[in-house]
C-alpha cells in the first residue's frame, strides 16, 4: 500500500504493507511513517518480521505466562508419572517374591550353602534369577583366570565366609548388582564402615579349618549386643571346600588391592534419653565423614572443639563399624585409646562403657599404672600413653590392636611424641607385612591364623593441635593424613578477662573470684585451675573455711529472722512481703534487671571469640567480675539503691514499703522496728532489703544467701578413688568447687561445672643446660591450654570462663602452643628411654 502525505508544506509518500497495517489496526495507529528516501529497507523488513512473530506469539501478560508454565509443568508431571507407573509395572515382582527379600538387619550374616540352595529353589519357583555373585567379576578385574572348578570353589567360599574379603577394584564393584538382601554380595558403599582400604583375605587355613569358629551378632536391636559362637563343624564342615586356586600365574603380580567387605554394623542400644543427648553432639553429625576418612586412610587427624564429642564418640563410631568386635577379620583387634592422664582414662572409660551399655572392665576396659580392668572380650581399651609405650616395647607391631587413637595429641609430652614417632613406623611395618601375606596367600601359601597381620590404623585427636607438625613434610607420616575439623561445640562458653593481671597473689585472686561467683551467680559448679598440689590444698582449705563461715552466717540470719518474725505481733506474711519486694524490684532493682545485668555478660561477650572480648576489654568494657569481693558487692548494691533514691526521692523507699504494708492491711504497730527487722541496714547505711531476695532467686536452690560449697581437690598424686570423687553427686543445695592442677585441663567432663576460674599458670619442669639442673617453674600457660581450660565449662550446659589475667597478657605473652616436653628435658634421658624401647638409631627417629 502506498500513500501520499503533505505536512507543513513538505510532501512525500510512504509505503506500508497491508499486514503492517492490519497488525496495528487494533492499536493506537502508531504506524511507522518514514520518508521514502530515509527508509531503511533492512530495518523495515526486520520490524515487519518481529511484528509477524508477535502476531504468531501474541504477547502474554505475566499471569498468563505463569498459568501457561503451570499447565506445562502439570503436563510434564503427568507424563513422568505415567512413565514411572509403566516402568514399575514392567519390573514388578510377584507377590511371593517379597518373602525372599531380606531385611537390611541381616546384612553381614552367614548364609550356608544349604540355605543358599534353598534360596535358589525359591527364586526359581517365582521365576527369578538368583542374584548374581560378584566374585567372578572381581577376579576378572584382577585379570586372574580361574578354572571353572576353582571358580566354583572360591564362589562357595565366599558364600560360606560371610566376612571373606575379596580383592577387587572399587569402581567396578560399585557398579555390580547387590544381591537380594544378602550380605555375601560385597557391598561397596562410601557409607559407614563398608569399605576398607586394606585387603585382608582370610588365611587359607581359616577357610579349610572345619572347626573354625566365627562370631555372629545376635539379631537384636533392643538389647545390648551379645555374641554367639557358631561352630562351623556341624553345618558347613562338608560343604566348605578347600581354597583351591589354579592358574594363579598373574596373581602374584597383581598388587594387593582394595578389598571390599560385607558391611559390619554392630548394633548398640543406648537409653533413649542418652541417644537423644548424643544426637546433639556436633561430632555425631560428622560420623559418616569421619568413618569414611578412617576407612580410606591409615592415619587421620580429628580436630574438634572441646566438648564436641571426640573422646567419647569416636571409639563408639569405630565399635559400631566393627572395630574390636571380632566380626571383621581386619578389624578384629582392640580399639586402643590413649590419654595423657590417669584420671582422664578412668573417667572416659567409665563414660563410654555407660553410653554403650556395657560394664566397665568387660567390653570397655582401662589400664593405668597401678590399675587394670580389662575383660577377655575387651573391644575398647583406654590407657595412658605410658602404658601403650610399654606395650610397644614388648610387641612392636601391637598385634592385638586394629586401631589406635591418640587423644589430646596436642600435649606434646615426651610419651606422646615418642608414641607418634613409633606408631608411624608400626603402621608402615604392619602394612608391609600385611601386603606380603596377601601375596603369599594369593600365590597359594599357607599362613597360620596366629601369624596373620591386619593393618593398623592411627587416629590423632585434639581440640588444639598444631596440625602443620603432622601434615607438613613426610618425616612422620609418608603421606599427609587428612584432617577432619569439627568446628562447633555443643554449648557456648563465655570468656571473661580481668582488667588487671595479679602477678604474685593469683591464689588470692582465685579465692576472691570463687567466692564472688558463689555469692552472686546462679547454681553451677566451679572449677579452678592452679599450678600444683600445694596450691590446690591451700586453696581448698581457704574455701572450706569460707564455706563454713557462710553457712554459719546464713543460719544466724535465718535464726534472727525467725526471732523477729515471732516477736512482731502482726508480722507481715512472707507471701505478702514477697509481693511487696517484687513491686520494688519492678523499679530498677528487679530480678529481671539483675538477670539482665548478668546476662549482659553473655550478650557482650557470648558470641565473641577471645579477640573480640579483648576488644571489649581494651575499650574498658571489661565484663569481668574482677575484684568483686564483698566490699564490691556492697558498693554495687549501694549504687543500685542510689539509683532508686534518685527515682523515688530520699527516704521514699522505706515510706513506700510502709505504704504497701498499710495497703495490705498489715501495718505494724511500730514501722521503725519493722524496718529494722525486715530492712536491716547495711554497714554503709543503705537499706537493701530486696538484695538478699534477688540473690535467693539467682542462686536458685542455693537458698537465701550462698550456701555451702563442696570443695574437692584434683591433682595427679591424689589416689584414684579421691580423684573420682569429683564425678560423684553432691548434696542438694551445695555448690561443687573443684580445685585442680592441669590434670583437669583435657578430656574431662565434670558434670555440672559451669564456671571455670583460670589462673593462667602451670608448673613446668625446665632444664638448665648450663648447670645441668632440672627445676620446676611456674609459668604462663599457652593459648591452647587456656582454650582447653575454658572448654571444661559448657559441657553439660552453657558456661563461663573467668581468666585471672588481662587480654593483653593473653595476646602478647601467651605462646600459641606449649613447647614439646622433649625440648625441656636432658637429652641423655630421652636417648636412654628410646634405646630401652628398642629404637637404636635415635638420630633417625621421626619426631
Ligand atoms: N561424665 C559425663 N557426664 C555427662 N555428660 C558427659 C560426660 N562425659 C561426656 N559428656 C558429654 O559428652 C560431651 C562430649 O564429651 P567428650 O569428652 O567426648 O568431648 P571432647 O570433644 O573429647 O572434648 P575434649 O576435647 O575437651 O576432650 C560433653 O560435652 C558432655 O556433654
Amino acid at each position: 500500500m502506498e500513500a501520499c502525505f503533505e505536512v507543513e508544506g513538505q510532501s512525500g509518500h510512504f509505503k506500508c504493507d497491508q499486514d503492517l497495517w492490519s497488525a496495528n489496526s487494533g492499536g493506537d495507529s502508531n504506524a511507522i511513517i518514514l520518508p521514502e528516501k530515509k527508509r531503511n529497507k533492512k530495518k523495515g523488513k526486520s520490524q515487519v518480521h518481529e511484528l509477524l512473530k508477535t502476531k504468531k506469539n501474541p504477547k502474554l501478560t505475566k499471569s498468563q505466562k505463569r498459568k501457561l508454565k503451570k499447565i506445562e509443568e502439570e503436563k510434564e508431571k503427568a507424563r513422568l508419572l505415567s512413565e514411572s507407573i509403566e516402568t514399575l509395572e514392567k519390573y514388578k515382582i510377584q507377590e511371593d517374591a517379597y518373602s525372599l527379600m531380606w531385611s537390611s538387619r541381616n546384612l553381614g550374616q552367614v548364609e550356608t550353602v544349604r540355605e543358599r540352595r534353598r534360596r535358589v529353589v525359591q527364586f526359581s519357583k517365582v521365576g527369578l534369577a538368583v542374584p548374581h555373585q560378584p566374585f567372578k567379576r572381581k577376579a576378572a578385574v584382577c585379570e586372574i583366570e580361574l578354572d571353572s572348578d576353582a571358580n566354583h570353589s572360591v564362589q562357595e567360599l565366599v558364600e560360606n565366609e560371610f566376612q571373606q574379603p575379596v580383592t577387587a577394584d572399587r569402581e567396578v564393584i560399585a557398579s555390580l548388582p547387590i544381591p537380594f538382601g544378602s550380605s555375601e554380595g560385597l557391598v561397596c558403599s562410601s557409607g559407614l564402615g563398608t569399605v576398607d582400604e586394606f585387603g585382608a583375605t582370610l588365611p587359607v587355613e581359616e577357610f579349610t579349618n572345619k572347626n573354625s569358629d566365627t562370631y555372629m551378632q545376635e539379631d537384636s536391636q533392643d538389647s545390648p549386643p551379645t555374641w554367639r559362637r557358631i561352630n562351623r563343624s556341624t553345618d558347613q564342615a562338608d560343604e566348605c571346600p578347600e581354597m583351591h586356586i589354579s592358574n594363579t600365574t598373574n596373581l602374584a603380580d597383581c598388587p594387593p588391592q582394595r578389598v571390599l567387605f560385607a558391611p559390619v554394623v554392630v548394633h548398640v542400644s543406648r537409653p533413649k534419653e542418652l541417644e537423644n543427648k548424643r544426637k546433639d553432639l556436633p561430632i555425631v553429625m560428622m560420623e559418616q565423614e569421619i568413618m569414611e576418612a578412617i576407612n580410606e586412610n591409615i592415619t587421620v587427624i580429628i580436630c574438634g572443639e572441646t566438648g564436641c564429642g571426640k573422646t567419647t564418640q569416636v571409639p563408639q563410631f569405630l565399635y559400631e563399624a566393627g572395630f574390636g568386635s571380632g566380626q571383621s577379620s581386619v578389624r578384629r583387634g582392640i580399639i586402643g585409646v590413649t590419654q595423657p592422664r590417669r584420671v582422664a582414662v578412668l573417667a572416659t572409660a567409665k563414660r563410654v562403657a555407660f553410653e554403650l551399655g556395657f560394664r566397665l572392665g568387660k567390653e570397655v576396659g582401662f589400664q593405668v599404672r597401678h590399675d587394670r580392668r580389662i575383660g577377655d572380650s575387651c573391644s575398647i581399651k583406654f590407657m595412658t600413653d605410658g602404658i601403650l609405650l610399654r606395650e610397644v616395647q614388648s610387641d612392636f607391631l601391637l598385634k592385638k590392636y586394629s586401631i589406635i587413637i591418640l587423644d589430646e595429641a596436642h600435649e606434646r609430652s615426651l610419651n606422646t611424641d615418642i608414641l607418634i614417632g613409633m606408631l608411624s613406623r608400626v603402621i608402615q611395618q604392619r602394612q608391609i607385612i600385611y601386603d606380603e601375606q596377601q601375596h603369599k596367600i594369593i600365590s597359594g601359601d599357607r599362613i597360620s591364623p596366629e601369624s596373620m597381620i591386619s593393618p593398623l590404623k592411627l587416629v590423632l585427636m585434639s581440640a588444639t593441635l598444631r596440625v602443620e607438625d603432622f601434615v607438613s613434610g613426610t618425616r612422620i607420616f609418608r603421606s599427609p593424613p587428612p584432617v577432619i575439623e569439627v568446628p562447633t561445640r555443643q554449648y557456648p562458653v563465655t570468656i571473661h578477662f580481668s582488667k588487671r593481671t595479679e602477678i604474685v597473689d593469683y591464689i588470692g585472686q582465685a579465692y576472691k573470684k570463687v567466692l564472688s561467683i558463689h555469692k552472686r551467680l546462679p547454681t553451677g559448679g566451679i572449677l579452678v585451675f592452679v599450678t600444683g598440689q600445694r596450691e590446690v590444698e591451700y586453696l581448698c582449705r581457704l574455701l572450706r573455711k569460707a564455706s563454713k563461715e557462710l553457712v554459719e552466717k546464713s543460719s544466724n540470719r535465718n535464726m534472727e529472722k525467725e526471732v523477729s518474725k515471732a516477736s512482731a505481733g502482726n508480722a507481715i506474711e512472707e507471701y505478702d512481703m514477697n509481693e511487696v519486694n517484687e513491686a520494688f524490684e519492678m523499679h530498677g532493682n528487679s530480678h529481671h534487671d539483675q538477670t539482665d545485668r548478668f546476662s549482659s555478660y553473655d550478650e557482650d561477650l557470648g558470641d565473641f571469640d577471645d579477640n573480640e572480648s579483648d576488644f571489649s576489654d581494651d575499650l574498658g568494657t571489661d565484663s569481668d567480675l574482677e575484684g568483686i569481693d564483698d566490699a564490691d558487692l556492697l558498693n554495687e548494691e549501694t549504687e543500685t539503691n542510689n539509683d532508686l533514691s534518685e527515682v523515688f526521692g530520699e527516704g521514699s523507699l522505706v515510706s513506700l514499703k510502709a505504704a504497701f504494708e498499710v495497703l495490705a492491711g498489715k501495718t505494724t504497730s511500730n514501722p521503725h522496728s519493722d524496718e529494722k527487722q525486715i530492712v536491716p541496714s547495711s554497714p554503709k547505711g543503705c537499706s537493701s532489703q530486696s538484695i538478699p531476695c534477688v540473690e535467693e532467686k539467682r542462686n536458685g536452690a542455693n537458698g537465701l544467701c550462698a550456701g555451702a560449697m563442696c570443695v574437692l581437690p584434683l591433682y595427679a598424686m591424689l589416689p584414684a578413688s579421691a580423684q573420682l570423687r569429683v564425678f560423684e553427686e553432691i548434696k542438694e543445695g551445695e555448690r561443687l568447687v573443684v580445685v585442680a592442677t592441669n590434670v583437669a585441663e583435657t578430656s574431662l567432663t565434670i558434670p555440672g561445672i559451669k564456671y571455670v576460674v583460670d589462673t593462667g599458670r602451670e608448673k613446668v619442669k625446665n632444664y638448665n643446660s648450663s648447670n645441668g639442673m632440672e627445676t620446676y617453674e611456674i609459668q604462663w600457660i599457652s593459648k591452647a591450654s587456656a582454650a582447653q581450660r575454658a572448654g571444661r565449662a559448657g559441657r553439660t550446659g552453657p558456661g563461663h570462663c573467668y581468666r585471672l589475667y588481662s587480654s593483653s597478657v593473653f595476646n602478647n605473652i601467651f605462646l600459641d602452643f606449649s613447647s614439646a616436653e622433649i625440648s625441656k628435658i636432658p637429652v641423655d634421658g630421652v636417648v636412654l628411654l628410646m634405646k630401652s624401647i628398642g629404637v637404636h638409631k635415635v638420630i633417625s627417629f621421626s619426631w
